[in-house]
This record gives structure tokens, sequence and C-alpha cells, in this order.
């Protein structure tokens, strides 16, 4: 037989390793993920993913429920995405605390967002890196434990606006919502800008309330459907919600309200005022070149955004469980009695020394956590759960609500009983955070190097203004009903369904 060298030899001998090398790439590859083990799943759809189990129930409910079937930690799709939902204190302790710098970054899927945050130049939707620890430390800088004290006297007369705004109602029903908005809007304007609004039905509150609620709007699952589903993208825009443009006309908007504020300070501080607040801070480091002018306007639409519904609706409930426990606040005014005298300005400091108090505020917010979902996270990397391998990328919901619903942690956990946590060591919940996860009081703050950046200011205006309402009224409900404090309208936050209270002067010393 003749052989029959062939030109094309050394090309055919490559092509053939070639082809021999990539089948074993892939082979490994296959291999390798075929030995992956994923976190469970419930059943899918097709194109669906697992959207459909959350129709005609809420996100939470339908969370816990497949957490009971497939454990702490299970995954869910949603549409195009794979999140993975955390139900377990200890579980998001471990990923997000332990593991820090794995689980706290932020998905930048969103392209709604990436325009509401001029491309992420803002801090709480910023991935995990050097821009986000940057403006995280300027943000802390202003508003950290250290720094709180400088705004408590602020806050403390807030709080005594609040009351007597809620005493003009000369002990008539009143839904205490609108006034608890002009505390909590109050307080962050106040502590931005140095300034304030004084009625509660002032025009810039409405507007102010309304556009976050917009804002939300465009940031929830179902605002930007092209996120869950790339394949709308081929569709008429009008036919799947609202488009980029109509999205960056409002955020021209948005922030020119926020570009308004800035601009006062600057003036007030060009005139040679002495003012304290964020702007002048941020102006500051503008100065020294550690931020730029998007930067500025984005940290100010973040303080803005959490920090306003989060703490007025926790004060709502907090107003409704009170309403429903009448024993619970003769306690209370027992407790005031001894620090407090009638005559007395209330304040976060002689609040500071009733306990009781203090576990009022940690069991609202455990049972009613403002942001039950949290802010999702994201990994930075590749990472293995207890066997389960967790991608790069993935988005990691904490569902706080569940959590802090946990029976063995929390016995009884649907009963408003703030006695139990009269037991533990009175510190505040930003120390417990910090801590080992059995002794944390509750996570409605989130977690790891996430954490709520708000969280000293809310821990103090929520004490301030609780001690106020305590010292001032007996807050009854308007009927003889129990206000519902089961069911809850999640929209921005998880707010209790629309009630009415009155509030009781017992107090002459509030005009
Ligand atoms: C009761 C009141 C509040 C609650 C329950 C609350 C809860 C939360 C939660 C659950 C998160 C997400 C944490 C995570 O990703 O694990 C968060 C983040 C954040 N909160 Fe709050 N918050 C409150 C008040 C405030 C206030 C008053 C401010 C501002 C002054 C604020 C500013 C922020 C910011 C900027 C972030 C993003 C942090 C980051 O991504 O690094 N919050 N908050």
């Amino acid at each position: 037989m003749e052989i029959v060298k062939s030109e094309n030899a050394p090309i055919i001998i490559a092509s053939i390793a070639a082809v021999a090398g990539l089948a074993t790439t892939l082979s490994l590859w296959r291999k390798s993920g075929r030995d992956r083990k994923y976190l469970p799943m419930p059943p899918t759809l097709p194109v669906l993913g697992n959207i459909h189990l959350i129709n005609g129930r809420d996100p939470i409910t339908c969370f816990a429920y497949w957490g009971q079937k497939l454990g702490h930690i299970f995954r869910f799709r949603m549409g195009a995405n794979d999140w993975i939902i955390i139900n377990d204190a200890a579980v998001g302790h471990e990923l997000c605390s332990r593991r820090g710098a794995v689980y706290n970054s932020r998905s930048t899927e969103n392209s709604f967002l990436k325009i509401l945050t001029k491309d992420f130049h803002d801090m709480a939707s910023t991935p995990y890196g050097e821009d986000w620890r940057k403006r995280r430390r300027i943000f802390m800088d202003a508003m950290g434990l250290r720094t709180v004290p400088v705004y408590v006297n602020y806050i403390n007369a807030e709080a005594q606006s609040l009351i007597k705004n809620l005493a003009a109602a000369n002990a008539a029903p009143v839904d205490p919502t609108q006034c608890l908005m002009l505390f909590t809007f109050n307080v962050i304007l106040k502590i931005m800008a140095d300034e304030r609004l004084k009625d509660p039905n002032e025009p810039w509150l409405q507007e102010g309330i309304d556009s976050q609620a917009k804002l939300f709007g465009y940031l929830g699952p179902s605002g930007n459907p092209v996120t869950l589903f790339p394949i709308l993208r081929y569709l008429p825009q009008s036919w799947v919600g609202p488009n980029n443009q109509e999205v960056r006309d409002f955020k021209k908007a948005y922030d020119a309200r926020l570009q308004g504020i800035l601009d006062r300070v600057s003036t007030w501080l060009a005139n040679g005022e002495d003012i304290k607040c964020f702007c002048k801070d941020l102006l500051e480091k503008q100065k020294e070149g550690a931020i730029d002018s998007v930067e500025i306007i984005e940290l100010l639409n973040n303080t803005l955004s959490a920090g306003l519904e989060t703490s007025s609706t926790t004060l709502a409930w907090l107003i409704a469980e009170l309403a429903n426990h009448p024993y619970i606040q003769e306690d209370l005014h027992e407790e005031v009695g001894k620090v407090m005298k009638a005559d007395d300005s209330p304040s976060y400091n002689n609040a500071f020394n009733i306990p009781l108090l203090q576990a009022c505020i940690r069991e609202t917010m455990h049972l009613h956590p403002a942001g039950p979902l949290g802010l999702p996270h994201a990994t930075s990397k590749d990472d293995i759960y207890n066997g389960y391998f967790i991608p790069k990328e993935s988005t990691v919901i904490l569902n706080l609500y569940t959590m802090n619903r946990d029976p063995v942690k929390y016995p009884e956990p649907n009963n408003f009983n703030p006695y139990r946590y009269l037991d533990d060591v009175q510190q505040l919940s930003s120390a417990l955070a910090n801590g080992k996860i059995e002794d944390r009081d509750h996570t409605s703050f989130g977690f790891g190097r996430r954490i709520c950046a708000g969280i000293h200011i809310a821990e103090t205006e929520l004490l301030s203004a609780a001690a106020a309402l305590v010292w001032a009224f007996d807050i009854m409900r308007a009927g003889p009903e129990l206000i519902d404090t089961v069911h809850y309208k999640l929209g921005l936050t998880m707010s209790p369904l629309p009630f009415e209270v009155q509030f009781i002067k017992r107090n002459d010393a509030l005009a």
C-alpha cells in the first residue's frame, strides 16, 4: 500500500489536536458542571421559571412556604434570573457577615436602576468595591455613631413637633401617617440640609412622597419586566411598561429637587452661615477632590429614599401595636413616670433609660420589618456553601420577615410581646448586629457590610419619637375592634393597612 504524504497533514493534525483538546475541555467542563450540586428549586415553568408561584400571594409568604419544603436556602427562578432565597438568620449571617467579601455586592442588571443612579454613582446600589467603600465611608462619617450626637437635639425637636401635630386633632380619630411622614422627612431634611417643613399638608412633602412612590415603582420587580424576561426587549416598548426615556425624564425632575436643596446650602455657606449638615460635608469632600457632583446628588438621593418611609412605617406599626395593647401602655407610663416628669421635655437621652420602651421598638421591628426582603445582595465570586455551588453574580434575597418569625428563637413569634427583650443585655441594635447571630435582637436592618447605613439615625429617631408619644398620650383605638396588625401593604415598605387612633393627652405640658 502506498502511503501518500499529504501537504495538509500539519493542518489536519493541528485540527485533530484542537478538536480533541476542545472535547477534553468540554467533557471536563460538563463533568465539573454535573458534579456541582446546585441549591434545590421549586418546579419551574418554561420562560416564567417560578414567577407563577408568587401569583396571588406576596413574595414573603411564597418564599416562607418554599423554604419549609426546600430548606433555609434555595433557588427561585424569576424569569431569566436565578435568585437565592435565605429564610434563616444564621445562614444570612454566615454568608453576608462571615463571607463578607463574597456576598455583599449588588446586581447591575436593571436598566432603570442604572438610569436612576446615573450609572451606579450612588452607594446603595453600587457593586461591592472601592467606589462603594469610599461612598459608604463618607456617609458613615456624616451619619455614624460618632456623629449622631450632633443631630440629637434636632431629632428631639422634631419629636416635639410630631406630638404637637398629633395633639392638634383634639383626640378625634386620626390616621397618623402624614404626621409621621413629616417627622421623618424633617429629620432627614435637617440632617441633609439644615431645613425643615412646618406643616404636614405642605405640597413639598406630598410631592416628595409621590416621587418616592414612583421611584420605587420603577425599581420593583414588576416595574421593569425586561429585567425578568429579556425577550421582551424585542416587543414595542409601549407594551412592556415604562420606557427608558420616561425614567430619564423622571430622574431629571427628581434630581432638580435635590440640586435645589444643595444650591441653597451652597448659598448659605457662601454667605458665611454657620451650619452643620450632610450637604456641607459633601461639598467639602468635593473640594478635596474625593467625590464629584454626580456622586453628591446620588448620595443625597440614597439618604432621602432610604430614610423616609422606613422609619415612619415603623412608628406607624408601633402606634398600632400600642393601641392594641393598653396594658403595655400602662407599664410604659409607669416606667416613663420614673424617668420623665410631667413637665419634662421627653428626649432621646431620658428615653434611653426606659428598657421597656426600647423593647417595644425592638419588638415592632422584629414583627414588622420596614423592608421585609431587605435590599437584594449579589455575589462577587463563585462560592460553595454546604456543598452547594453558588455562582458569581447571583442575586441573594434575605427574607428578613421570615427570619424574624423563627419560632425557635422567638417563641410565639407572631405575638407582640416586648417583654421577651427585657432579659437581654440592653444594647443598641447596631451594636448587637456586630456580634454573634444568637445575640442579635432582629434582622430588620439587614446583614453584613451592607447593613443599613442609617441604622444610628434610625435608632435615635425611633426612640426619641416613641418617648415623646408615650409621654404625651394614651393611644386609643377608634373603635372596639383590634387594629389589623396581621395583614400589610407591600409597597415601598411593608406598611400597616390604613387605621385611625385617638391621641388622648396625658400631659398638661402639651399645649
Ligand atoms: C427603621 C428604619 C430603617 C430600616 C428598618 C432600614 C432597613 C434597611 C435595610 C434592610 C437595608 C438593606 C441592608 C442590606 O443590604 O443587607 C438598608 C440599607 C440602607 N439604609 Fe436603611 N433602614 C432604616 C432607616 C434608614 C435611614 C433613616 C437611613 C438614612 C439616614 C437609611 C439609609 C440606608 C442606606 C443608605 C442603605 C444602603 C446601604 C448600602 O448599600 O451600603 N436607612 N436599610
